[in-house]
């Protein structure tokens, strides 16, 4: 079975909205947990405009699953990171600016930068993933980068997935093919929706882990968070 960590970003943006709690962010980690997620993800971003730096750490006490940090490694974040200790860092490489993800590392060009940020999480004990698109050439380099694992950035997937499901799969097929033959597991994310996902983890093999924020909170709208977990866990059954 895949692993589904709940990415709780969307639920400090509608506290940020107003400010105050509500809703509480420490509760719904909580909760997701409580609910059946095997993870929890946060995305800091430098605005702070939906998870704060403060909320990373005090989520990381109520953790009783696997906590996974992803974010642009910049000093601040390094250090929080460093102090905070989760179960899992997944590097991506946006802007500040960025409204949200849309790309993976090039790992070619960034690799000296990647294996000194890697090196110091892995001296720490924090199993580290970097935010990847398809590209062969990119995977075959992340191996050299020292990362224990790949995040596929599946929002290409998500969008050609309604065109022409088997073309939308096809590259991440041949990419995870790739990262299992030279030692990276695979995880995966960004736009993955219970529209999409089961399709995607019965084709992907070796797929570890997903992880789901943006259409599993929409949907939470009308189902409930805990009976949306459970809808998306079935999904994953492999
Ligand atoms: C790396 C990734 O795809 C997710 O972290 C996504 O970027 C969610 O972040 P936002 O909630 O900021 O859109
Ligand atoms: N790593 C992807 C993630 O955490 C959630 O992305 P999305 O489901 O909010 O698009």
């Amino acid at each position: 079975m895949t692993k589904l960590s709940v990415n709780i970003n969307k639920i400090a943006t509608i506290r940020n909205s107003r400010g105050g709690n509500m809703p509480n962010v420490l509760k719904a980690a909580v909760d997701v947990q409580q609910f059946g997620a095997e993870g929890v993800t946060v995305h800091p971003r430098p605005d702070e405009r939906h998870i704060r730096y403060q909320d990373v750490n005090d989520i990381r006490p109520i953790i009783t699953t696997e906590f996974n940090i992803e974010g642009y490694p910049s000093k601040e974040f390094i250090d929080l990171v460093l102090s905070v200790r989760p179960h899992q860092v997944t590097l991506v490489p946006d802007p500040p600016e960025a409204l949200t993800s849309n790309a993976g590392w090039d790992t070619i060009n960034n690799m000296g930068f990647l294996q000194d940020v890697i090196g110091q999480f892995s001296e720490a004990g924090v199993r580290t993933s970097i935010f990847i698109d398809t590209d062969l050439e990119n995977i075959s380099n992340a191996v050299k980068t020292n990362t224990d694992r790949i995040e596929f950035y599946t929002e290409p997937y998500a969008t050609n997935y309604r065109k022409d499901k088997e073309a939308a799969i096809a590259p991440f097929v041949e990419a995870a093919n790739l990262a299992n033959k030279i030692g990276l597991k695979i995880n995966a994310g960004h736009d993955l929706s219970l529209e999409n996902l089961k399709y995607f983890n019965e084709k992907i093999p070796f797929l570890k882990e997903v992880s789901i924020g943006h259409a599993l909170i929409c949907d939470a709208l009308y189902y409930g968070l805990e009976r949306t977990i459970h809808m998306y866990k079935e999904l994953l059954v492999k």
